[in-house]
Formats: structure tokens, sequence, C-alpha cells
């Protein structure tokens, strides 16, 4: 085989492995008719490469599993909290870090500590659990990313960038003072693992700052942002991510983190700041919420682990590897005449749902029954990000029809091998010859809050 550029490799290699289970295809038709057609009602013991998310799945190092080890527990003042503290502050930049059980925890405190009822909060695209605590602390989220992120065949570089014009719209309808704040997701989930440009970020930052406007950063997979930053972004080839991030973060006031992503760990999350106002709010409910400050609901190993974590994280051939492998897949798809999102995403590959099945309207929940159907077909786990995931809009009631309707196959970080990536491509592209003959689905049931988790649906 001649290769067209100088091939990769993981820079490490398994010293612990865990067997997966295969099943059959009549196996798999019953459990998903008992799931009720969601994936993330599966037990995961039926499932044979689980790309459901890469939250919380990642593959720890033998360093992080020895720091784990000098975990200390105590109740107050945990040696493994300063240390934490101290590798946060190193490689983010913010003065003020708090530990939180995930990130929806960090979440719950900032919107409870920064919204007051009936501000808006302006961001690049709504995430599931941020806009949800968002509007329970009685905000209204505005999405103000740019045109393109909402297009799956665009091919812009920054595709997660915000629209200043639209910010700036946002601003002057609203007035500065009902605007509590702009999120900023680097990079962005829902629009496929989309980055955003270090220039947007520094202007989002003056103009948001010019009007005394916060801005908060959801860093939740800020290193991957930062890698796509070095390779496409004019003036950062030669810097290395680890500056790339800092410097990233130093146009914010605040981050909330979901740990399990970019720090290699199975529990976690953060939330950070400057500002020591904010950080007596947040240290005085954290107790309320999640524990004390010294371990926001983690133990003191889980903390050790988070910090050895970023430490590896930052590294430049680490993180290569990462978003390599995710590119890997994804042009086996995008080569194969499979529609998915374009650029390939920084955490995973996501299906275009409207395409793959464009004979089911968006009101039958097409990227729904596409992932029960790849499921079904190959054993193989994604999740819907379309209709189900948008919700409802909490004043009308009525259903968001986004215009992204999508099945994200997440990619878990030194979990799988290329070969695991072969096999999942070539059960999509199996499928994709028959794709005429699939149905849609109608819900049956539906949660009040995170409706995607755990709704329920029957083929029509
Ligand atoms: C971008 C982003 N923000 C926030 C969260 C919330 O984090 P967690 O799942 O740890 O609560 C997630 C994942 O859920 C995420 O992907
Ligand atoms: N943040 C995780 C877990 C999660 C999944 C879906 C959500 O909508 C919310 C949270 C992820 O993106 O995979």
């Amino acid at each position: 085989m001649a290769f067209s550029k100088k091939p990769w490799a993981e820079p490490y290699r398994i010293k612990v492995v865990e067997p997966l289970k295969t099943t059959t295809r009549e196996h798999r038709l019953k459990s998903m008719k008992e799931a009720g057609w969601n994936t993330f009602l599966l037990h995961a013991d039926d499932v044979y490469i689980d790309l459901l998310t890469d939250s919380g799945t990642n593959a720890m190092s033998d360093m992080q599993w020895s720091r784990m080890m000098i975990g200390d527990e105590a109740y107050a003042g945990s040696r493994s909290y300063y240390y934490l503290e101290e590798v946060c502050r190193k490689y983010y930049g913010y003065k003020y870090i708090l530990p939180t059980h995930q990130g929806r925890g960090a979440e719950n405190l900032l919107s409870k500590c920064t919204i007051t009822p009936g501000q808006f909060v302006a961001g690049n695209m709504y995430f599931t659990t941020t806009r949800q605590h968002q509007e329970i602390a009685g905000g209204t989220f505005v999405d103000v990313i740019i045109d393109e992120a909402h297009k799956s065949q665009s091919d812009h570089p920054f595709k997660g960038n915000i629209d200043l014009d639209k910010f700036e719209k946002l601003i002057n309808e609203k007035g500065a003072g009902n605007i509590a704040y702009i999120t900023v997701g680097a990079p962005v989930n829902m629009a496929g693992g989309q980055p955003v440009s270090m220039a947007n970020m520094k202007a989002v930052s003056e103009l948001a700052h010019k009007h005394g406007i916060k801005v908060v950063l959801d860093a939740t997979r800020n290193i991957e942002n930062a890698y796509f930053i070095q390779q496409r972004e004019e003036g950062y080839k030669n810097r290395a991510v680890e500056d790339i991030n800092h410097e990233f973060c130093s146009y914010s006031d605040a981050a909330t983190v979901s740990a399990k992503k970019d720090l290699y760990v199975n529990i976690g999350g953060l939330v950070m700041c400057n500002d020591p106002d904010l950080f007596d709010e947040l240290r005085s409910l954290i107790v309320v919420y999640e524990g004390m400050p010294t371990y926001g609901g983690l133990a003191g190993r889980d903390m050790e682990a988070m910090a050895q974590g970023l430490i590896e994280a930052v590294q430049d051939d680490m993180i290569a590897s990462r978003v390599r492998q995710v590119e890997y897949f994804g042009n086996l798809l995008k080569d194969a005449g499979i529609p998915i999102v374009l650029p390939i995403g920084g955490h995973g590959v996501f299906l275009d749902a409207r395409k793959f099945y464009s004979h089911i309207p968006q009101s039958q929940f097409p990227a729904q029954k596409l992932a029960a159907d790849l499921y079904i077909e190959s054993g193989v786990r994604g999740m819907e990000r379309g209709i189900v995931s948008a919700g409802r809009n909490k004043d009308t009631g009525d259903h968001y029809y986004p215009a992204l309707e999508l099945v994200r196959l997440t990619i878990p970080r030194r979990v799988y091998t290329q070969a695991h990536f072969d096999v999942a491509a070539w059960s999509i592209m199996e499928m994709y010859k028959n794709r005429e003959k699939a149905r849609g689905l109608k819900m049956v049931y539906e949660p009040k809050y995170l409706r995607f988790f755990q709704a329920r649906f029957e083929e029509l």
C-alpha cells in the first residue's frame, strides 16, 4: 500500500484489554424494541462497538491509575484538590477553580449564580444540558452561531464561530443589561464538533466586554479546539496546543467543563472563573448541590486522575492522535459517499439523517430511527442529535425543528483501534444500500426534561 502522506500512530501502547461481546441480529432487534427505539435505553452489555458518547468512556493511563492510589479522601482540605487546582490554573489559566461531579453540576451552579430570571443568554448553538440549566434559572437562550453551522455540507473551517452581527443585534434589541452572558462552546458539540477560531473568540470577547457582558466558555473539549486552531488558523502552526488552549481561555471570564471528555477520566467536572465575587457565590452554592469546595462531589482519587489526565491531554501527540482517529473514521465514510457532516469534527462523525433517510419526514424522527437501525444491523451504538434532542420551545411548547438531523458516532478516547472503525464503517455502508426500506417512528413517551435520554418510540 502506498501512503499519500506520513502516517500517524497512537503515542501509547495497550496494557489492559476488555473483551467485547457480539450478538445476533435477532437479539439486537428484541433489545431495541424493549429499549423503545432509544439507544440510551439499551443495556451496554448488548452493544458491540459503543459510539454513544465520548463522555466518561475514556481509557485511563497507567499514571492516572497510579495517582488514584494516592488520592486524599479527606472531607475538607484534600491535598488532591490543591493539586488539581494547581494543574488547572497552569493549563486553563483561571484564578478560581472548583470541582463538580460532572459538567452539568458546573452548569447548574454557574446558571444559578449569574442569570436573573427574564434575562437572555447568547451562545454558539445550544447544548442540551447547558440550555436546560439556563432555562431552569429563568433565562432564555438565543443562538448567535454563524449560519454555516446549520449546513451539514458547508466546509467552513471554523463552523463553531459566533456571528458578531447576530450578537450585536441581540445586544441592541434587548439591551446589554438583559444579557446574562455569552457562552462559547468550543468545539460545538451539536454542530458536529466544529471549532471556534482564536480570532473569533478574541472578537467576541472584545464586543462582549465593550458592553459589560461576561464571556463564559464551555471548555469541555477545548483541547480539541486548540488542536484545530493549530492545524487551521494562520499564525498558530508552530505554537503548542498547551499555549493555544491557555490563550483561548484568556479571552473568557469563566468556564464550565465536563472533565469526562478532554481530561481522560470517567467522571468529573469543573467550574472556573476570575472574578472573586462570582467565586464567592459559586463557593457558597457548591455546598448545597455538590459538596465541599475541595471535593465538589468527587472522590480525592477522581481529582488526582483529572489532574494527570489534563497533563496528558495537552500533549501535542496525544491530541493529534485523538482527532486523527476521528478523521480516519470520517474519511472512510466520506470516501464511500455516505452523507456525513463536513468538515469532520473533533469528537465524532455525524451521519446526516436527512440525506440518509431522505424519505422519512423530520416529524417521524429519522435520526432516532437511523441510530436504532444501525444498532440492529451491526451492534454499533450511536445517538440521535436532531428533533428529539432539540426538545420543545419553553414558551410555546412546540417541537424545535433543527436544520441538522444527525446521528452522532462519538469516539471514546484511547479505547478502539482502527480495525473497529473499519468494521463500523463497513456496516454503515451496507445499511446505506438498503436505506429506502426504513420506516419512521412515533413518540409514545416523552419526559419533561432532556427528553432524548429517556423517550420511547414505536415503529410506524
Ligand atoms: C459541550 C458539553 N457541555 C456540557 C456537557 C455536560 O457535561 P456532563 O455530561 O458531564 O454533565 C456536555 C456533555 O454532557 C458537553 O458535551
Ligand atoms: N456530554 C456528553 C453526555 C451527554 C450526551 C447527550 C446530551 O444531550 C447531554 C449529555 C456527550 O455529549 O456525549
